[in-house]
């Protein structure tokens, strides 16, 4: 196989650049081991001002998390600014085990526009950004497996067909409106204002500055927030002293519903 291989992802808490990186590995064993992945991490705010471009040499494996059933809104401008000129694209979406919606097609379609071919598509489950139970430690071995085989059968299908089939993925057209958790009422609740609250065991060590997606954080006074929340979870869950918290009823509410209700185990899915 005569191609580059790149990986893209955002991920506040980790598990989507576990399942892409996942990925390129297994296939860059199947190639040349003196080949090395080129990655492009846009999950921190400067990196999302670099414009990326491709070409039909490239092979680049893209993951996002989903964020209410869609692809985090945040993302669309950056990732509408990113050029495939032909190359071929693999779209992995990473989900808490509710579900991912619409997340899948809306990267597909999003990466087509922008001049991929889309090969293959993944929707992993991840460690919800809110919860330490839900899907905890997910991706595991056992999905990790899973992300190996994907990998074999990507290598495969780029390997052995001549003219590179696109693949269909699951997903309603149009696409399902942002999911909304809801109050106790069934009434539909707005958390995007919802911020972060500092407690006295911060040691200033200013981590969760450099971690916030959105830059969002205060240098000097880091329980001030100057920008937008997303509720992604990097400062609350790599705070080395637990000092990050939420303690709006409604998002704890919310969190506390989905761990219930989401409970059971999903499994990853794969189109090719
Ligand atoms: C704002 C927000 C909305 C989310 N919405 C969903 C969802 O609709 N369905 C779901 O299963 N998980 C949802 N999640 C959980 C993440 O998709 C999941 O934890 C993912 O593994 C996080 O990826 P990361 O570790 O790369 O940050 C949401 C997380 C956040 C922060």
């Amino acid at each position: 196989m005569n191609k580059k291989i790149n990986t893209m992802y955002f991920s506040p808490t980790g598990t989507t650049k576990k399942v892409v990186s996942g990925i390129a590995k297994k296939i860059l064993e199947n190639i040349a081991s003196e080949l090395t992945i080129n990655n492009i991490d846009f999950t921190l705010p400067g990196v999302r001002k670099e414009p990326v471009s491709f070409t039909g040499e490239d092979v680049v494996i893209i993951g996002v998390p989903v964020y209410a059933g869609r692809v985090p809104n945040i993302l669309l401008n950056y990732l509408n600014t990113i050029t495939g000129n032909g190359a071929l694209a693999i779209a992995v979406v990473v989900y808490g085990n509710r579900n991912y919606d619409d997340a899948l097609i809306e990267l597909k379609d999003i990466l087509e526009l922008n001049g991929f071919k889309v090969i293959a598509g993944g929707a992993f489950i991840g460690e919800h950004s809110f919860s330490k139970t839900l899907a905890k430690n997910r991706p595991d071995e056992k999905d990790m497996v899973i992300v190996s085989d994907f990998a074999e059968q990507i290598y495969t299908k780029i390997t052995t067909q001549d003219n590179i089939q696109t693949v269909v993925v699951k997903g309603n057209k149009p696409y399902r409106k942002y999911y909304k958790p809801e109050n106790e009422n069934g009434t539909p609740v707005d958390i995007r204002k919802v911020t972060p609250k500092t407690n006295s065991n911060c040691i200033d060590c200013k981590l969760c500055v450099n971690l916030c997606p959105m830059g969002s954080i205060d240098y000097e006074d880091v329980s001030k927030l100057n920008g937008i929340c997303i509720k992604c979870g990097a400062c609350i869950k790599n705070c080395p002293t637990e000092a990050k918290y939420y303690d709006d009823k409604d998002y704890l509410r919310h969190k506390h519903e989905l761990e219930v209700d989401f409970a059971s185990r999903r499994e990853p899915e794969t189109f090719f």
